[in-house]
Formats: structure tokens, sequence, C-alpha cells
């Protein structure tokens, strides 16, 4: 019978030798390979086999680079503008930057901080990377190996900053068409709402030798808070504004440019620029204020529509004294171009308003136009027809809701002062301008003085018009109103 043979057991003399004959091939492979190849080259094929070799892993990264070339990325922007709201009360390190003309603080995501974050159920993981300077890889042979990439040579390349996201590769889909669109609508918002809101006269087209400013902050301090109206209409205002904002889409399927026109008519002094402030303050949106007195006609009311952006509001205040306009006995306005001879053909209000609505009906956006007077019976009827003008908005005199927000405003009493009673009685039966109210609650800082001293003026008011000085207020109108007129010739 034949012997049974058995593979021989490798004994650790033969394992040493093999070890030995292995390494010294690695050994001599590893020389020849860097004799033949340039070190550049080496890392460049080393790199795509260590890639090649790389585990494969289920979660998708998204790199937004603070730069693209030479220009900013906006992602990256919006997304680090995004996670300053999404900042982790846990964070160990949070980066605080401000510059000379911001006037908040801001806190941003510092570096290797994670933060995490889900969107429809989806959970994401952002992280902010800030990569030292590096030395470059091309060694000045113009490429870059390490990159795939020419490269300019030695030297080191630039601080990299970037923002990853990662997340389930399967949710691909959901996080690039509906996560990144949202927040960069998200961005916009937060950006809107920092903001700082101009004020630009387009009375000075064309430039002077004055060397005016052409648009200033709006300083404004007017809010829908300070504002004193009915409360209702006030409130009616606002959601009107949210829904004209909201509605990009259906002004596109109806085929309308995206603008809304306010009409604000009332006495002097009851709070129509102040709505006008409130209104850009809430919306964030610029103001163009529009001199009719000083557009000759067409061609120039043209340039300066053209002037005029997007997300703003275009003012024309007092447009019964600034335009002619048929008198009240409907006789034909005598045209501009007529009493200012030499100046392109002047437009009617209708005429403007259809030349406006042309215009920005093939460049205009969030367009919110604003026209005021204090007689709205003075108006070219053409202005007031359906469709025209989409919300008239009465200014009234101090109503008794209007008094208690002047009251929390100027005076911080919120709830009853035993003088309130006798006051509201007053104003039931007077007519008082929130402005002549808001001059008497300033006159001292003692509340006690400050209303004892309306009581006198109401009073006073009273007497006035009890002794048949009914028409008063009309003719305070009258000398206001001539007054404007004057400043604007
Ligand atoms: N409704 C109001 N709420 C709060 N403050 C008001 C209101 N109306 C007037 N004021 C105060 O009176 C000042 C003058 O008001 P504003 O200029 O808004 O009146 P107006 O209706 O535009 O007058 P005019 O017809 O003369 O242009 C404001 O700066 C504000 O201090
Ligand atoms: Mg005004």
């Amino acid at each position: 019978m034949a012997a049974r043979t058995f593979p021989e057991m490798p004994t650790p003399s033969s394992l040493l030798s093999a070890y030995a004959s292995m390494s010294t091939s690695i050994m001599l492979f590893r020389t020849m390979f860097n004799q033949l190849f340039p070190p550049q080259l080496r890392r460049y094929v080393l790199d795509n086999v260590r890639l090649y070799w790389k585990p494969k892993t289920s979660k998708l990264t998204l790199v937004f680079d603070e730069k693209d070339g030479m220009t900013s990325n906006h992602m990256f922007d919006a997304a680090e503008a995004f996670l300053c709201t999404r900042i982790n009360p846990n964070s160990d390190r949070l980066r605080i930057t401000k510059s000379v003309k911001d006037t908040h603080i801001n806190i941003k995501f510092a570096e290797s901080e994670e933060i995490g974050d889900s969107f429809e159920g989806v959970p994401v993981t952002w992280r902010y990377v800030r990569q030292q300077p590096q030395k470059r890889t091309g060694d000045g042979d113009g490429f870059d190996y390490a990159n795939g990439k020419p490269s300019s040579g030695g030297g080191f390349s630039p601080e990299r900053k970037f923002i990853e996201l990662k997340f389930d590769k399967k949710y691909k889909e959901i996080i690039i068409s509906s996560y990144l669109p949202w927040i960069i609508k998200r961005s916009q918002e937060l950006e809107n709402q920092k903001k700082v809101v101009k004020l630009h006269n387009l009375q000075s087209y064309g430039g002077g030798p004055g060397g005016y400013k052409e648009s200033v902050n709006l300083d404004h301090p007017s809010t829908f808070d300070t504002l004193a109206m009915d409360p209702k209409m006030k409130q009616a205002i606002i959601d009107d504004l949210n829904l004209f904002l909201k509605r990009k889409d259906f002004y596109k399927k109806v085929g309308k440019a995206w603008k809304r026109g306010y009409l604000l008519y009332g006495p002097p002094g009851t709070g129509k620029s102040s709505l006008i402030a409130a209104i850009a303050n809430y919306l964030k949106f610029d103001i163009f204020d529009l001199q009719l007195s000083n557009v000759g006609g067409d061609s120039s009311l043209k340039k300066l529509m053209l002037r005029t952006s997007n997300r703003s509001i275009l003012v024309i205040e007092d447009i019964d004294c600034s335009i002619q306009l048929p008198d009240r006995k409907g006789i034909v306005p005598a045209k501009l171009s007529e009493v200012k001879p030499g100046r392109d053909p002047m437009f009617s209000l209708s005429g403007l308003l259809n030349f406006i609505d042309g215009l920005w009906s093939c460049c205009g956006d969030e367009r919110i136009i604003i026209f005021t007077t204090n007689h709205k019976e003075r108006l070219d009827p053409a202005l007031l027809r359906p469709g025209r003008m989409d919300v008239h908005i009465h200014m009234s005199y101090l109503t008794v809701d209007g008094f208690e927000t002047l009251a929390a405003n100027y005076l911080n009493i919120y709830d009853h002062h035993w003088r309130f009673r006798e006051i509201k009685e007053l104003i039931k039966c007077r007519k008082v301008t929130p402005a002549e109210v808001a001059e008497e609650l300033m006159k001292s800082e003692d509340v006690e003085v400050v209303l004892g001293g309306l009581v006198k003026f109401l009073k006073r008011k009273k007497v006035e018009d009890d002794e048949g000085k009914d028409g008063v207020d009309d003719e305070d109108d009258e000398v206001h109103e001539s007054k404007k007129a004057k400043l604007i010739s």
C-alpha cells in the first residue's frame, strides 16, 4: 500500500525566507516604480488606486465651495446663512463676524462643527470645513497631478472653505430638487430681514451741480404697530400685502403684471406718509419717490421708471397737486405742455397708469404703486375706476383705538389712565388728526402734564367747532394744500 503523502507543513525558517523574498520583490518594485515615474505622476496613480479601492458607502456628500473660480458661490452663501438658524445650542465653537456696515453681530457655525437637520423626514448632516493653505503639487511643470488639473506651478494654494452636506444616497433627488431650492428661498428671506430699506428720489434724474445724494436709508420708524388707525383696517392691509407677496404664480397665470396699487386719501396729518413707511418697513421694499411735477413727458418718465427696481414701492404723493387734473366742474385739464412750453407732451393720469402698467408688465415684478391725496373727490375718475388702483384706503381723523395706540407709543400707557374716559369722549365728537394729538403727547415727559394739556387742546377744538367754525378743517386743508402746491411749483 502506497504511503499517504501530506503537504509539508511550513517550518518557521521557510516562512521567514518566503517573507524576506516577498519584501525584496516589493522593494524592487517600489524602486523601479520610483525610478520610472516622476513623483507627481506616482502620487496621481496612487491616489487613483486608493480611490478605486476605497470602501463603498451608502452616503452622498455634496460640497459647496466658498468660491466658484473667481466668483463667490451663491449656494455656499445661502447654506451659510441658512445654517445660522440651525445652530445647535450645544455647539462648542461658533464664529462671530461683523462688518463695519453691519448693525448687528453675525453668529455662524465654526469649522469642524456638525449640524444635523431633517427635511421631509430625511436626516442630513452639515459640516463646515476650512483647509489651511497647502503646498502646490504642480512643482512648476504646469500640471497638478493630485487634482488632475493644470496648475499654476509651485507655492501654496489659497485657503479653501467649503460646506459639506451628507445624506443617504437614496434621497439624492429630494435633496437636490427640493431641499436646496428651499434653502435658497429661506436664505433670501433671512437676507430680506436684514435689509436696510432705502428711499430713492426720482425727482433728481440726470444729476445736478449740487451733487445730491441719490438715495438715503429710510430711517422712518413707522411700523404697523406704531400706526394709529382702525385695527381691522390695519389687519386688512397687512393681509392684502401678504396675499400679494405669495401670488407670483397667480399673477402669471392670469396674465397680469405682478403689481398692486394703493390709493391713500384723507386729511393732512392722518398718517398717509407714515403708512407708506410702515408698508416699506414691513415688506423691506425700497421706496421710489416720484415727483411728477418734474417729469416732462413720456420719455423722461420712462427713464425714471427704468431706474426703479423690483420689490419696490413707487410713491406719488399729493397726486391732486402735482398733476393737472379736471376741476370739480369737470373741465378738461390744460395740458402741462401748454403750461410749460418746450417740454415733452404731458400725460394724463390714466395715461400715466397705462404707461406704468405696460412697462411693468414686461420688466417689473413685485411692484407696489401708492398714490396719496387729500382730496379723493378731485381725482381723475379714470384713476378711481375698478381695476385701476386695487385698494382705496381712507386715512381718517383719530379714533379711540388710534388714540390708544398713540398713548402706548408715546407715553407707554398700555391699559387705563383716569384721563382716558374724558379724552376718548372728546375724540369721538371732534375731528382731530393723529398728527395733532401726537404733537400734544410730545410736549412733556410728565404723563399728567401731557394728558392735561391734551384735554385742554381737545376742549379748545370743541369750543372752536361749537362756535360755528366747522369749516376750519377744510380751511386748514386748503392752506396746507396750497403750501404744498407752492413748494412743488
Ligand atoms: N395714523 C398715525 N399714526 C401714528 N402717527 C401718526 C399718524 N398720522 C400722523 N401721525 C404723526 O404725524 C406725523 C405726520 O403724519 P404723516 O406725514 O404721515 O401725515 P400725512 O397724512 O402724510 O399728511 P400729509 O397729507 O400732509 O402728507 C407723523 O410723522 C406721525 O408722527
Ligand atoms: Mg404725507
